[in-house]
C-alpha cells in the first residue's frame, strides 16, 4: 500500500522531533530512513505505525486519511530491535498470534492459522524449530521469528526499527541479503529505519536521509551516494573530504594556484570543495594539483587508504588508491587531483 506523510510536525513537550516532514512511499517499495542519533527516525517510524500522533500534518494510506486511526485499524507489522517475542509461547504460537487473536469473522479458521505460521516459518527458513521458545534460538533467528510474525497479518505496510541492531556484524550482513530477498518476494511496502549506511545503501529502494528533525534527502542509494545535495549528506554517506578554494573566473583556486578543475558558471568568491577518497588521480608534480606529505597509511580491503598532511594546519585528506600504485609513492611529495567533485557554497 501507498503511504503518503505530509507536512508532519511532531513535538514533544514543545521539543519539535520533526519539522515539516513530507514523504510519499511507493506501493511495494523498501524504504531506509537514514541519519544520526536523534534526527527523528524513530519518531517518523511511530507516527506512521500510529503509536504516535502528529502535532500537524496527516499521514494517508492509500487515498485513506490514516492520521486519527489506531496502531489495529492501520494493520501495520512492526518489528523492533529487540526482539519482542512471547517468552512462553512457542515460535509457531509467536507467528499465530496475531491473526488468533483477531475477532470474529476476520479470524481465519485454526487450521489455516497453522498453515499459514508453518508457510512463514519456511519463508523465513526456520522449518522445523516451530516447537523451540525464543530462549532457545539465536539473537538471528528470532529476529526472523519476529518478521514472520509482523508479516503473518498481511500488514498494509510493514515498519521495521533498527531490525539487526543489536546482531553482530556477520549475522546482520547475512539478515540484510535475506531481508531484501523476502521482501522481492512478498512486496510489502517496508520501512526500515538504520543509522548504518551500509544496510541502507544495500537493502533499500530509496533512501530517506535525515538531519535534526528534517528530510536533507531523498533518493536512490546511487543518487544520495553520487549525488548528494548537501554538506551533511555528503559528509554522512561514505567517506568524504572538504577543501575550503576560491573560485576566480569559473576556475578551482587552492593555496594559491589553479587546480585545472572547470567550475564555469559559479561566482566569484569562496566555496567547499567535496570529493570521495576513491575519486582522485595522482599526479606526477604539485602543479595544477593538491600535494601533502603522507602521514599515515592503513589496507582497507582491496586498497590502501593514505592520509596526507596538506599543511597550514588544514584537516588531514584522506586519498585511496589500489596497493600497487600507492606503494610506489614518494611518503614526502603525494599530488593528486580530485576526479569527481562538488562544490558547496555559503
Ligand atoms: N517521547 C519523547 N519525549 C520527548 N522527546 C522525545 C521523545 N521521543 C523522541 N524524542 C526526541 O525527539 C528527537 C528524535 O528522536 P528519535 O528517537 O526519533 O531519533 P532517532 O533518529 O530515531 O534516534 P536514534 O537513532 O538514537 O534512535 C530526539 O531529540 C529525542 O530526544
Amino acid at each position: 500500500m501507498e503511504v503518503r506523510v505530509q507536512n508532519i510536525r511532531k513535538e514533544f513537550d514543545r521539543f519539535p522531533a520533526l519539522h515539516d516532514v513530507s514523504l510519499d512511499i511507493r506501493s511495494g517499495e523498501l524504504i531506509a530512513l537514514l541519519g544520526p542519533s536523534g534526527s527523528g527516525k524513530t519518531t517518523l517510524l511511530r507516527l506512521i505505525a500510529g503509536l504516535e500522533s502528529p502535532t500537524e500534518g496527516k499521514i494517508f494510506f492509500g487515498e485513506e486519511d490514516a492520521s486519527k486511526k489506531s496502531v489495529q485499524q492501520r494493520n501495520i507489522g512492526f518489528v523492533f530491535q529487540h526482539y519482542a517475542l512471547f517468552r512462553y509461547m512457542t515460535v509457531l504460537e509467536n507467528v499465530s498470534f496475531g491473526l488468533k487473536v483477531r475477532n470474529g469473522a476476520r479470524r481465519p479458521p485454526k487450521a489455516d492459522i497453522r498453515r499459514r505460521a508453518l508457510e512463514l516459518l519456511d519463508l523465513v527458513q526456520l522449518s522445523g524449530l516451530e516447537k523451540r521458545y525464543p530462549a532457545q534460538l539465536s539473537g538471528g533467528q528470532r529476529q526472523r521469528v519476529a518478521l514472520a510474525r509482523a508479516m503473518a497479518v498481511e500488514p498494509n505496510v510493514l515498519l521495521l526499527d533498527e531490525p539487526f541492531g543489536a546482531l553482530d556484524a556477520q549475522v546482520r550482513k547475512d539478515l540484510r541479503k535475506w531481508l531484501r530477498e523476502i521482501h522481492d518476494r512478498t512486496g510489502h511496502t517496508t520501512v526500515f529505519v538504520t543509522h548504518d549506511q551500509d544496510e541502507a545503501l544495500e537493502l533499500a529502494d530509496r533512501v530517506v536521509v535525515m538531519s535534526q528533525g528534517a528530510i536533507e534527502q531523498i533518493g536512490t542509494p546511487d543518487e544520495v551516494y553520487d549525488n548528494p545535495n548537501s554538506p551533511f549528506v555528503f559528509g554522512f554517506i561514505g567517506q568524504s573530504n572538504c577543501l575550503q578554494v576560491e573560485i576566480s573566473d569559473g576556475d578551482i583556486r587552492f593555496d594559491g594556484r589553479s587546480l585545472g578543475l572547470n567550475a564555469s558558471g559559479e561566482s566569484d568568491g569562496t566555496a567547499q570543495l567535496y570529493f570521495r577518497p576513491h575519486d582522485v588521480r595522482l599526479c606526477e608534480s604539485a602543479e595544477n594539483c593538491i600535494a601533502g606529505q603522507s602521514v599515515s597509511s592503513r589496507r582497507v580491503a582491496g586498497t590502501r587508504h593514505i592520509e596526507l598532511d596538506i599543511g597550514n594546519d588544514r584537516p588531514h585528506i584522506e586519498i585511496e588508491l589500489p596497493p600497487s600504485e600507492a606503494d610506489r609513492l614518494d611518503r614526502n611529495r603525494v599530488a593528486f587531483k580530485p576526479t569527481r567533485w562538488k562544490l558547496f557554497r555559503g
